[in-house]
């Protein structure tokens, strides 16, 4: 078992009656206390770590991280923020990673996942070894790591980053949520580029305004070297005014420091010209839509701020292919076209299906459900994106967690009482598909949104059951007569 004395982990807070305690390991969590741990308490929505310091002390634990007196003697270390501290010890614990690699950050409410995955590509091409954390999975180089957050909680994170400064990672590419700022769960990491994509509405069940919820969001902007912004979007445009570092704005104004001219979206890809610096670059993408143009010049933007040439950076994007469940055409061999697509938001339900409709020669068939135990406000929202570009629309579950999928679906419905789009209603999400694929005529084109990557459903008591969407429209073609 690893040990430490409490001191090095502490540094310029040495100054302790406990810097030569013995610490076995270091927990936020009552639950997963052992003998010599320190446990740090922290308040939460639903718990406060402070409540179970006493057990946590009887369970062995060598100290307690308080913010406040709990007259727990020499036990106790006081500090204003428990969260901050516990960061600060988990990097120290883990030999300070994070100041070993280089990091570039990508925060907003859309986009980040491609974008991290574009910067990742481009980064690896150019012969630097890249860590990612995001979504869909971690990476160390080419080896995937499982996750279960887009952006992991401070021990993980930390003790991820040292994994992958140990396999010699160059650079971090990472997601950062909200969630992940407001919670502290990135410690001290600092940025050399931080890219803020947009703002709209999402998780408003856990920031409660939108004012709140871009001031998150913004917390990403003091610890960073040079900040990355899309000045086509409102709260961009307010975070350009505010932010005090270097920043670069990209979008499709010529006034922005990267931006695409003469656009062309086709169904298998994009081409335009990349415009920065006074000079022009032909760029043909791998990806479509109009939306994933400015992910691309987020990910040129990034990687020049942090020294690399535009011409090796257009290189190497060229040669990206697309993300998992990122507007993925899933094949079927068929008359029809089957897309799946991560898109949760109202935002992104728009940004995708005003894509796709670019170049539907059919109809336009959208199946979409909203999660459970997230913001239900945006549920009628996404009807109403879904019902503006879509012909027809197939409203189902997503992942209902403890929610009942009726009453899920029921305040999607009232989104679509002012709509004369038709739609049919299958709870089921497999029996969904079919019938969006049953009803599918030739030329017509199905955008399954709001699962992308996930390969699971979760259902009630946090319960995931296994569910693929290319596995079901596979195992869904034999039913549709072929015409
Ligand atoms: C909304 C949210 O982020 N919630 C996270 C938060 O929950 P909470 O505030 O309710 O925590 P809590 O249960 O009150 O516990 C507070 C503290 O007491 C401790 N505790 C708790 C119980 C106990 O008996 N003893 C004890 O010591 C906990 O370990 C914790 O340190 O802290 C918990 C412990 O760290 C997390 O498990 C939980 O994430 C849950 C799993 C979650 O679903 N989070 C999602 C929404 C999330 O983080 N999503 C973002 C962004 C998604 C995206 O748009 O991409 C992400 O980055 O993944
Ligand atoms: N720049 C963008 N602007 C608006 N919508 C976008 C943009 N990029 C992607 N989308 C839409 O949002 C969906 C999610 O994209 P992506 O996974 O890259 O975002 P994300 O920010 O990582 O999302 P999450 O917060 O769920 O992790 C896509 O499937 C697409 O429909
Ligand atoms: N990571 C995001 C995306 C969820 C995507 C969608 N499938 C849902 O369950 O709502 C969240 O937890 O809110
Ligand atoms: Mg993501």
């Amino acid at each position: 078992m690893r040990e430490m004395q409490l001191y090095t982990l502490l540094e310029d807070n040495a100054k302790t009656s406990l810097e030569n305690l013995e610490i076995t390991g270091l927990t936020d969590d009552s639950r997963k206390v052992q003998s010599g741990m320190v446990f740090a308490c922290i308040r939460g929505e639903r718990f406060d770590g402070h409540t179970a310091a006493a057990e946590a002390l009887e369970k062995g634990a060598a100290a307690v991280l308080v913010d406040h007196d709990l007259g727990l003697g020499d036990r106790q270390i006081l500090t204003e923020d428990t969260r901050a501290l516990y960061g600060k010890l988990c990097a120290a614990w883990f030999g300070h990673p994070e100041r070993k690699m280089r990091f570039i950050g990508v925060t907003g409410t859309n986009g980040k996942t491609t974008i991290t995955n574009l910067i990742k590509h481009i980064l690896t091409e150019n012969g630097r070894k890249v860590g990612l954390i995001g979504t869909i999975q971690n990476e160390i180089g080419d080896e995937i790591v499982h996750t279960d957050n887009t952006t992991p909680f401070v021990y993980d994170l930390m003790a991820l980053y040292a994994k992958m400064a140990e396999a010699g990672c160059d650079d971090v590419v990472m997601e950062v949520s909200s969630f992940g700022l407001v919670q502290q769960r990135i410690g001290e990491t600092h940025f050399a580029a931080a890219v803020f994509t947009n703002l709209t509405q999402d998780h408003l069940d856990y920031h409660g305004t939108m004012e709140n919820y871009y001031q998150a969001k913004k917390l990403l902007f003091s610890r960073c070297d040079t900040a990355v912004i899309d000045t086509d979007d409102d709260y961009g445009k307010r975070l350009y005014s505010e932010v005090t570092c270097p920043k670069i704005a990209y979008g499709s104004s010529n006034q922005a420091d990267f931006y695409a001219d003469a656009i062309k979206l086709r169904a298998d890809g994009t081409s335009f010209w990349l415009c920065c610096g006074g000079k022009s670059y032909p760029v043909d993408l791998h990806l479509t839509g109009m939306f994933n143009v400015s992910n691309a010049l987020a990910a040129v933007a990034a990687c020049c701020a942090v020294g690399m040439s535009v011409d090796d950076v257009r290189k190497a994007l060229e040669t990206c292919t697309g993300v998992r469940g990122r507007c993925e055409v899933i094949p079927t061999g068929r008359d029809f076209t089957v897309i799946c697509d991560y898109a949760h938001t109202p935002d992104a339900v728009e940004n995708i299906l005003r894509s796709v409709k670019e170049y539907t020669k059919g109809r336009l068939i959208c199946l979409f459900g909203c999660g459970g135990n997230r913001d239900a406000t945006k549920r009628p929202k996404m009807a109403k994106a879904a019902a503006k570009y879509a012909d027809f629309l197939v409203v189902t579950s997503d992942n209902p967690r403890d929610e009942e999928p009726e009453a899920i679906i029921a305040d999607i419905l009232a989104g679509l009482t002012d709509s004369d789009v038709p739609y049919e209603v299958v709870t089921d999400r497999k029996e969904a598909i079919l019938r969006s694929m049953q009803l599918a005529q030739p030329e017509d084109v199905i955008v399954l949104a709001g699962k992308g990557h996930e390969d699971y459903q979760v259902l009630k008591g946090g319960v995931h059951i296994h569910m693929d969407e290319r596995e079901i429209v596979r195992e869904c073609l034999p039913l549709v007569p072929k015409r």
